[in-house]
């Protein structure tokens, strides 16, 4: 490769480098306003330079395909918010940052959400940054886009939820896509960027009065009163909010920060984002043009340092209504929400006329391979050939390749042996322990230890847990309850070498934390009465074990957790050792519940059936030594025993 001549050690400072060449030199990218950067760094860079020159001059010769005709030909563009001739060339010349937003006003993504996502993968996968946006702050005032009623207000509790299960998720999907473009031969270099950005992070800072100084001053409301979704709300629906009627400036504004911290000239989004779109393009160009500070004005020399855009098309139902939570049709990326057999199943049946448009929306199959599935298809369609690739290809993107794998088996032995031989479960990796919970014996919340828990194995992030068990007990008890610990003793060990973390940090004294953040501090040893300062809004706890083994724990009163039926490791006095001792007791008092039976058949003159009518003293010396090890067994496990205040009232030891 051919390599620039460094320019030596460089102090950068706020506006002082083109942050349009090469954009990881601009100030946030390095995260700090000043900063030398060592030559290494700066080889790096240049070679990523030269390396992008090359493709261009290759694409310019018809020798590598232009990505944004790749895009065109998957079909992935619907609308075009500005000159598609400018955007090719844009994507040929330079190495420019794209986004998609999704406000968490759900708790899982949806494969509606795939479709923009998908192109934002396929850039990545071709040297472009990619920044997939949670609205942490858009979601408070919901998207009117489209409606005819407002988006019903969700709890701060439940944002905060979704918010970090849709972080999850997106991470899970990022990591996907590395491993899935290493499958389809796509090899990493230095130079591919992506990260999950919140929108929190500015508008938690952002004084108003800068943004109504900097782009409402030049926005005319005229002008905004005139958007369809604006009319036909007000006209139609149940009127408008001016925090709604804000919201396009909002995800404009968005735009902006991106545009300027990480060059993101390009914004995706459904086709019923093009609105959003097109104003944001405006609002972006407010916003850079009225910079009163000239040193941190953005350049723009000609067409090529403006920000442009384009939409997918929706993904709907057969009856043509968008899939989405609103429309309650939704397909969940959750295993939880829809199971793995109900996803790939879901992709199975995907008619023939359609599967080929799905293959290349959610496939990184090559066209030719495309082509050549088609083909294949054609000679037996009933064997539904081109449904089941696509199947694999997709759930192999939204849960792993081994995770599509076993899936794929399932289906094809369901269809072999009919729907009852074989049983059905939602995650097949062997490191979940599967354990008579729930319908299919899946056990929600526990990894068995020694397996590491990856993204596509990591158990359910989600649960309740009691307030007697938060606010009373030690952390190191949390964290058995709540599945992070094997038992007490090793959750104390964890948290003493703070290898647990709490999201978001103890409030300020007694502040409450800082909700809208997914960021941790490491978990350190406290009194159980301090937990309290560490819930947001009183009801949430965030805990992290690892780098993926993650619980949103919801604090429910005792009754509420009781009604549920629900138990959690080490409930005092519900478990394994309450059974133990039961059995212990029952021995102690002369017979097993086993010979309790016996001797009840036999008094009534029927046969034995285990044969074991009488326990003869050593047999109950050898049984009464086994329940004791095997109790004291669990209460090791537990960090010893439960104390006094744990047991039932009236409860003997
Ligand atoms: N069915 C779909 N097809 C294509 N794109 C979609 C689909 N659903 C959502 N998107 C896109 O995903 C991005 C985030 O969407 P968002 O979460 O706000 O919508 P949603 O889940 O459809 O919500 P709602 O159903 O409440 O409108 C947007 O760009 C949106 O257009
Ligand atoms: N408005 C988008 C989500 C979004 C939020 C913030 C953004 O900056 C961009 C997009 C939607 O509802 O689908």
């Amino acid at each position: 490769m051919v390599t620039r001549p460094l320019p030596g050690l460089l102090l950068f400072s706020r506006g002082s480098v083109c942050r349009r060449c090469w954009t990881l030199l601009d100030r946030n990218s390095l995260g700090l306003q000043k900063r030398h950067i060592g030559t290494k760094y700066l080889q790096k860079v240049a070679d990523a330079q030269v390396e992008w020159d090359d493709r261009a001059a290759q694409i310019k010769a018809g020798k590598v395909q232009n990505t944004w005709d790749l895009l065109e030909e998957r079909g992935f563009i619907k609308d075009v918010a500005g000159s598609r001739d400018t955007i090719r060339e844009l994507m040929r010349t330079r190495r420019i940052g794209a986004y998609v937003g999704i406000d968490p006003t759900a708790g899982s993504l949806h494969v509606g959400h795939l479709v923009p996502l998908m192109p934002l993968f396929w850039m990545y996968m071709h040297g472009y940054k990619a920044y997939s946006l949670l609205g942490g702050s858009t979601a408070k005032i919901g998207d009117p886009t489209g409606r005819l009623k407002s988006r019903e207000q969700v709890a701060r509790v439940e944002q905060t939820m979704y918010m970090t299960k849709m972080h999850y998720q997106l991470k899970k999907l990022w990591l996907n896509v590395d491993s899935q473009a290493r499958r389809h031969g796509y090899q990493k270099t230095w130079a591919w960027k992506r990260a999950i950005v919140n929108n929190n992070a500015w508008w938690n800072k952002e004084p108003f009065l800068d943004i109504l100084r900097r782009v409402g001053t030049s926005m005319r409301v005229g002008e905004m009163l005139s958007r369809d979704t604006v009319k036909n709300k007000m006209a139609k629906g149940d009127g408008m909010s001016f925090a709604e009627f804000s919201y396009p400036l909002m995800q404009g504004w968005d735009w902006f920060q991106l545009l300027e911290q990480n060059s993101v000239q390009m914004q995706i989004g459904g086709s019923d984002q093009f609105g959003n779109i097109v104003a944001g393009i405006d609002v972006v160009k407010a916003a850079r043009d009225s910079e009163p500070d000239p040193d941190a004005k953005l350049p723009r020399k000609d067409e090529f340092d403006d920000p442009y855009g384009f939409t997918v098309p929706l993904l709907t139902d057969s009856s043509g209504t968008k899939f989405g939570k609103s429309a309650g049709n939704a397909v969940w990326l959750d295993p939880y929400d829809t199971s793995i057999y109900n996803l790939y199943g879901y992709f199975v049946r995907r008619s023939d006329e359609e599967v080929e448009k799905f293959l290349k929306l959610f496939t990184f199959l090559p066209m030719t391979v495309i082509k050549h599935t088609m083909e294949q298809h054609a000679i037996h369609p009933p064997a539904r050939y081109a449904q089941h690739l696509l199947a694999f290809e997709a759930v192999a993107l939204i849960h792993g390749e081994s995770q599509a794998r076993a899936t794929q088996q399932e289906h094809q032995m369901m269809h072999r042996s009919g729907p009852f031989s074989i049983p059905v479960t939602r995650l097949q990796d062997p490191s979940v322990v599967r354990s008579g919970t729930g319908d299919d014996g899946l056990k929600d919340y526990e990894a068995v230890e020694g397996h590491p828990t990856t993204m596509n194995n990591a158990p359910r992030i989600d649960m309740k847990l009691p307030e007697s068990l938060i606010m009373g007990k030690s952390i190191a008890k949390i964290l058995f309850g709540a599945g992070l610990a094997p038992s007490i003793t090793e959750g104390h060990r964890l948290a003493k070498q703070e290898a647990v973390y709490i999201g978001g940090a103890p409030g300020n004294q007694k502040r409450a934390m800082n909700s809208m953040q997914v960021d941790f501090t490491p978990v350190k040893l406290w009194y159980p009465g301090e937990t309290a300062r560490y819930l947001i809004d009183g009801k949430i706890l965030i805990l992290r074990r690892g780098k993926h083994n993650i619980r949103v724990i919801e604090v429910v009163s005792d009754e509420e957790y009781d009604n549920l039926g629900l138990t959690y490791p080490g409930k005092p006095y519900s478990g394994k050792v309450r059974h133990l001792r039961e059995k212990l007791k029952a021995l102690k008092a002369g017979l097993t519940a086993e010979a309790q039976m016996d001797s009840l058949t036999k008094k009534s003159g029927e046969e034995s059936q285990s044969g074991s009518d009488m326990v003869f003293p050593e047999e109950k010396g050898r049984q009464l030594a086994e329940l004791e090890a095997e109790i004291q067994q669990e209460l090791d496990k537990m960090g010893g025993e439960p104390k006094e205040e744990n047991w039932p009232q009236g409860s003997q030891r």
